[in-house]
């Protein structure tokens, strides 16, 4: 994949904003995000019909603003939706068994907390990792101790020019030192769905990101 795809990589589910998700996606789209993953999980998450009514909505409008849909999770609801990919983690369904039923063109995310998963994701023909947590975060409650920046460079290290998205408590503040540390992009949440003005925020995120070269584009 284009690693430019994972510059302001934006993940949201209903739960993550007191706002309509679909105004507050809208807002993100318009700033500039790059990447839109849909995280339906935790407390108070829609089931059923309204998640995967939710899930076109936000397909549809994804694809007004010519940016790739990414379903977390949830293989079956992704499949079902006609995403554009999907991403999955350590405890979810293995990378090799979800590609031999999804589209090949699709995108394929799997996330690393350290450097044994990162290998291991980037053999089983994953199109990015998302690597995390960096920092502590408040909106993931099973998350994993962060790793830092120098977890970061140091999962970096080992999988060469594969595209690698930071994640976990990130603000604009952080971007440089991740691009630097080898990321190619910043995934977040609360940073845009709790934002006072999302198209403001996301519009920064982009900037910044466009501001310094990504690593794999370094690469090529
Ligand atoms: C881009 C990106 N990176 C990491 C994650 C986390 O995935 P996972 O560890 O499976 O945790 P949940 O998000 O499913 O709670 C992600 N979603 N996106
Ligand atoms: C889904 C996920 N995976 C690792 S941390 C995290 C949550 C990121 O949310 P925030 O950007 O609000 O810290
Ligand atoms: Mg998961």
């Amino acid at each position: 994949m284009n690693p430019e795809l994972l510059q302001v990589y934006f993940i949201m589910g209903s739960n993550n904003t007191q706002r309509d998700p679909l105004i507050v996606l809208e807002d993100a789209l318009i700033g500039g995000i790059t990447l839109f993953q849909f995280r339906e999980k935790g407390k108070e998450a829609l089931t059923g019909k309204n998640k995967r009514n939710l899930a076109i909505e936000m397909k549809r409008l994804c694809h007004k603003y010519n940016v790739p849909f990414i379903i977390n999770d949830e293989v079956d609801l992704a499949l079902e939706v006609e995403a554009d990919g999907v991403h999955v983690g350590q405890d979810d369904e293995p990378l090799v068994d979800l590609k031999k039923r999804c589209p090949q063109d699709w995108i394929f995310g799997v996330s690393a907390t350290n450097e044994a998963e990162a290998y291991q994701a980037m053999q089983d023909g994953a199109d990015y990792i998302g690597v995390g947590p960096i920092y502590g975060t408040q909106t993931k409650e099973d998350a994993k101790q962060p790793i830092g920046e120098e977890g970061l460079a140091s999962i970096r290290s080992i999988v060469g020019g594969i595209p690698v998205v930071a994640i976990g408590g990130i603000k604009l503040s952080h971007v440089f030192r991740l691009r630097r540390a080898g990321a190619d992009g910043v995934s977040v949440i609360s940073a845009i769905s709790l934002a006072e003005k999302p198209t403001e925020t996301a519009e920064l995120f982009r900037k910044y990101a466009e501001f310094m070269p990504s690593y794999s584009k370094c690469m090529q």
